[in-house]
């Protein structure tokens, strides 16, 4: 049986070489973005991402699909972002030569670029190796100066075995506790950019993240909290993504009296997972929406590994093995596994009493 340790190691570093670019992208007023069919938007800082994670995972996994967020057909309409996109990503690499060389080096063309970024057009589903990659989690959030992740997971059959959060803008140190302004006025300068991992089975770890061969790892967990009273909760910046209202109700059912952290992107499943806050809400604004595996899989897993519980708002675990998204799964609810089913059953009371 593997251990993944080999897969663990790529992701880690692929996602910590997309960084490098994405921090350029960051820092620079101009974003380059576009907006999608959806209406949400995709800037240079995505797709130069996206094609490097790729080509890393095509390089040491040849076999393996990728369920990729964005797709090329708007660059190869678009020359000129296609080509800026292209200045970005051939000179990103890993300062140590030996990691890049493990991630198959640089793209050799603007071509070998357009084509990495389409390879992300996986169905998913529940058989085989298949990578789920979110670039840019949380691009609003990239847009506005606040929390952004790059996010990869593997999943076996279905099942999320490794998972990789790159978290540029959150502190180094695991137990800098969040407060409401957390994530707001985000910035990747001195003391902030984290590296998290897990596999299954083997718990989770976080490191800083660098540039070129990966740091020490240190262990983490979720916060042992007595009473939920105490408990810290995350929801997401957009009120459109997920129900602030709601949310609100919930928490004063369970006692919360701190202020909700508002946070963008998969960094709020990092934060809870060691031990900075303890609870992410997010539950459905509308009837129709079905979450992305790539905003899911590598959070659902972290926070597991870290002494989790990560379920839908009806107690269901995720169910990452039926496609592109999670139509079998409705909102999320993630807490620490002795608290989790005190949040599920505050969750099902506040949103059955709506139903009716
Ligand atoms: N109506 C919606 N409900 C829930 N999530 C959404 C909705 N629309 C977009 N999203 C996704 O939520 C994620 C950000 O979550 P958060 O609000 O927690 O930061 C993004 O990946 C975003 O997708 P997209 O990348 O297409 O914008
Ligand atoms: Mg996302
Ligand atoms: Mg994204
Ligand atoms: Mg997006």
């Amino acid at each position: 049986m593997s251990d993944y340790s080999s897969e663990l190691h790529i992701a880690l570093l692929a996602v910590q070489r997309a960084v490098i670019l994405t921090k350029r992208v960051f820092n620079e007023k101009a974003k380059g973005t576009v907006s999608k069919d959806d209406k949400s938007p995709v800037t240079i800082g995505d797709f130069g991402a996206q094609a490097l994670i790729i080509k890393a995972i095509k390089h040491a996994f040849p076999k393996d699909e990728v369920v990729g967020e964005e797709e090329a057909n708007t660059l190869r309409e678009n020359k000129a972002l296609s080509n800026q996109i292209w200045e970005l990503v051939k000179g990103t690499k890993l300062d140590e030569p030996s990691s890049d060389a493990a991630l198959g080096g640089e793209l050799e063309s603007e071509e070998d670029m357009l084509k990495a970024i389409d390879q992300g057009n996986s169905k998913g589903g529940n058989k085989g190796r298949i990578w789920a990659l979110d670039p840019i989690d949380g691009t609003k959030g990239f847009l506005r100066g606040g929390q952004y992740a790059v996010c990869l997971a593997l999943m076996v059959d279905g099942q999320v075995k490794v998972g990789v959060l790159g978290c540029p803008n959150l502190p180094v140190d695991d137990k800098e506790p969040l407060d409401a302004k957390s994530g707001e006025d985000a910035s990747d300068g001195p003391g902030r950019g984290v590296l998290i991992g897990a596999v299954e089975g083997q718990g989770a770890t976080s490191r800083p993240l660098g540039t070129g061969t990966l740091q020490n790892p240190s262990a983490i967990s979720m916060r042992p909290i007595q009473d939920l009273k105490d408990a810290t909760f995350c929801e997401s910046v957009e009120a459109g993504h997920s129900s602030h209202d709601d949310q609100a109700e919930i928490a004063k059912k369970l006692g919360i009296t701190k202020p909700s952290v508002r946070m963008d992107s998969q960094a709020k499943y990092a934060s809870i997972a060691r031990g900075a806050g303890d609870v992410y809400l997010r539950l459905p604004t509308s009837k129709t929406y079905e979450e992305k595996i790539w905003d899911h899989a590598a959070g659902d897993l972290i926070v597991r590994e870290a002494g989790g519980e990560v379920t839908d708002v009806h107690g269901n675990r995720l169910d990452f093995g039926v496609g592109r998204t999670l139509k079998n799964n409705k909102g999320v609810v993630a807490a620490p596994k002795a608290s989790h089913n005190e949040v599920v059953e505050a969750v099902k009371a506040v949103l059955g009493s709506k139903a009716s």
